[in-house]
C-alpha cells in the first residue's frame, strides 16, 4: 500500500500542511527541528493511533489550538480509502473512513505501515516495558482484532491491582471479587501470551534473514520470552524457545498454566497489592550468538538488532497482508548509521512498494535511487524537488 496525500491541520508545528507522497522512494529534507519528523509521525499514527515520541496524544495538537486533523488518502491493492483522525486534547478522538464515523481502532485496519526511528535502539537497550509495547504493537499490525484483547487485558490488571491494593493484606475479603478479575485475567492473558509466541515464532526466519542482509555475518540472532507464569511456577526464569515444543502449546494449556501460577503467587499477591503474573510482567529476550543483547552486545551490533527486528516484522507483513506492503518509514536514521549500513538498509526496503525517509542532511542518504524529494522548512512544505 501507499499514501497518496497527507493533509494536517493544527497537527504539531503544522498550521496546515498538504504533502504529495509517490510510490517508491520519497525523502523529506529539511534542518533540525522544521517539522519532517512530525509529518512522518503523523503518517504512522494512522497504524497504531499513537506517537513513538509521546504518550497520550495532547503534544501532537497544536500549541494553542484544541484540536488537530490528520488525513490521508491511501492507495492499497488500486482502491482509494480516505482516513481521517480528529486529535483532541481534551476529549475522545473522533474518526473517519470514506467520510462515514467509525471508532478510531477501524482507521488501524486500513493503514500498515514499520517506522524505523531512533528510538528504536531502546528496543534492544531499555527496560522490558518498550519490548512488550514493540511486542504488543506488532501483534495489532498483523492482527488488528489484538487491539482489543490487549486493552482489555490492561483494564483488567489495572482493576485487579486496585481491588488488591484496597484490601492489601485481608485474603479472606477478597473471595469471589478476586476470582472475577482471575477468570478475565487468564481469558485475555491466555490469548496475549499465545498470539507472542507465535509471532516470535514467525519473526525467528525474517530475523536471522534480515540480520544477515544488514551485517553480512552470521551472528546467530534469536529471540524467545521471558515468561512471569512459567517462572511461578518453576521457580526459575524459563525462556520460551521459539522452535522449541513450547511455541505450538495450546490456549487451554496456556490457561490452565496462568491459573495455576496464580494460585502459587496468590499470598504474595494478597500481601504487596500487585498483580504478579501474566504478559504485562513478561519481557522479549534477543539473543546474539546465544548471549543476551542486552549488556552484550557492541552499539553497532545492538543497533543492528534493531533495524532487523524491524525489518522482519516488515517482511512478516508483508506476507500476510492483503493489502500489500506496509509503508517504510526511516525517520533519521541514516544518521546514525555508517555508509555501508545505509546503503545495505536501504538494499533492504527499497523493494518496498512506498519508502519515506526523513534527513537533515542530503549526504546521509544513498544518492543512487530516484527519489521523489520535498523540501520542509518551519512547519512549511516548501518545494517538490524533484
Ligand atoms: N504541539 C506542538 N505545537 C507547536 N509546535 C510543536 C509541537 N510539537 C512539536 N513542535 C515543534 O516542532 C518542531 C520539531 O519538529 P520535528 O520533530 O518534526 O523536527 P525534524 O525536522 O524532524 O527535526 P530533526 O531533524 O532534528 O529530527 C520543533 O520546533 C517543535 O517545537
Amino acid at each position: 500500500m501507499r499514501v497518496a496525500h497527507l493533509s494536517l491541520g493544527d497537527y504539531r508545528n503544522y498550521r496546515t500542511a498538504e504533502l504529495e507522497l509517490r510510490p517508491g522512494p520519497n525523502l523529506l529534507l529539511g534542518r533540525n527541528g522544521q517539522g519532517k519528523t512530525n509529518l512522518v509521525e503523523a503518517i504512522a499514527y494512522f497504524s497504531s493511533l499513537r506517537s513513538h515520541r509521546v504518550t497520550g496524544d495532547a503534544a501532537l495538537v497544536r500549541a494553542g489550538a484544541e484540536s488537530a486533523i490528520a488525513r490521508m488518502r491511501v492507495v492499497a491493492e488500486a482502491r482509494e480509502v480516505l482516513l481521517e483522525l480528529q486529535i483532541n486534547r481534551d476529549r475522545a478522538n473522533r474518526a473517519q473512513v470514506n467520510r462515514n464515523t467509525v471508532r478510531p481502532r477501524e482507521v488501524t485496519r486500513w493503514f500498515s505501515a514499520v517506522a524505523f526511528v531512533p528510538e528504536d535502539l531502546s528496543i534492544v537497550r531499555g527496560e522490558p516495558s518498550i519490548r512488550r509495547r514493540f511486542l504488543d504493537d506488532a501483534l495489532v499490525a498483523r492482527h488488528p482484532v489484538a487491539a482489543g484483547a490487549l486493552s482489555d487485558y490492561e483494564r483488567v490488571v489495572r482493576q485487579r491491582t486496585a481491588l488488591l491494593k484496597s484490601q492489601r493484606g485481608r485474603g479472606e475479603a477478597l473471595g469471589a471479587t478476586l476470582e472475577v478479575w482471575d477468570d478475565q485475567l487468564v481469558e485475555y492473558g491466555s490469548q496475549i501470551m499465545l498470539a507472542r509466541r507465535e509471532l516470535i515464532r514467525d519473526l525467528t526466519i525474517p530475523l536471522k534473514r534480515s540480520y544477515h542482509a544488514l551485517v553480512e555475518q552470521d551472528h546467530g540472532p534469536s529471540l524467545s520470552l521471558s515468561e512471569s507464569v512459567g517462572e511461578a511456577l518453576h521457580g526459575v526464569s524459563r525462556e520460551t524457545h521459539p522452535d522449541g515444543e513450547l511455541a505450538e502449546v495450546s490456549r487451554e494449556t496456556l490457561a490452565a498454566e496462568i491459573r495455576a501460577g496464580l494460585e502459587v503467587v496468590r499470598a504474595r499477591e494478597v500481601e504487596r497489592g500487585v498483580t504478579l503474573i501474566g504478559p504485562h510482567r513478561d519481557d522479549l529476550v534477543l539473543s546474539l550468538n546465544d548471549l543476551p543483547v542486552k549488556g552484550y552486545a557492541s552499539h553497532g551490533e545492538s543497533w543492528s538488532f534493531a533495524l532487523s527486528l524491524k525489518l522482519a516484522l516488515a517482511s512478516l507483513l508483508r506476507d500476510e497482508s492483503p493489502a500489500g506492503d506496509p509503508v517504510i518509514i526511516l525517520d533519521d536514521v541514516f544518521a546514525e548509521l555508517d555508509a555501508r549500513r545505509r546503503g545495505r538498509l536501504m538494499d533492504a526496503v527499497r523493494d518496498f512498494e512506498q519508502v519515506i525517509v526523513t534527513a537533515a542532511v542530503e549526504g546521509d542518504v544513498p544518492d543512487e535511487l530516484s527519489w521523489h524529494r520535498v523540501r520542509i522548512e518551519a512547519g512549511q512544505i516548501l518545494e517538490d524537488l524533484s
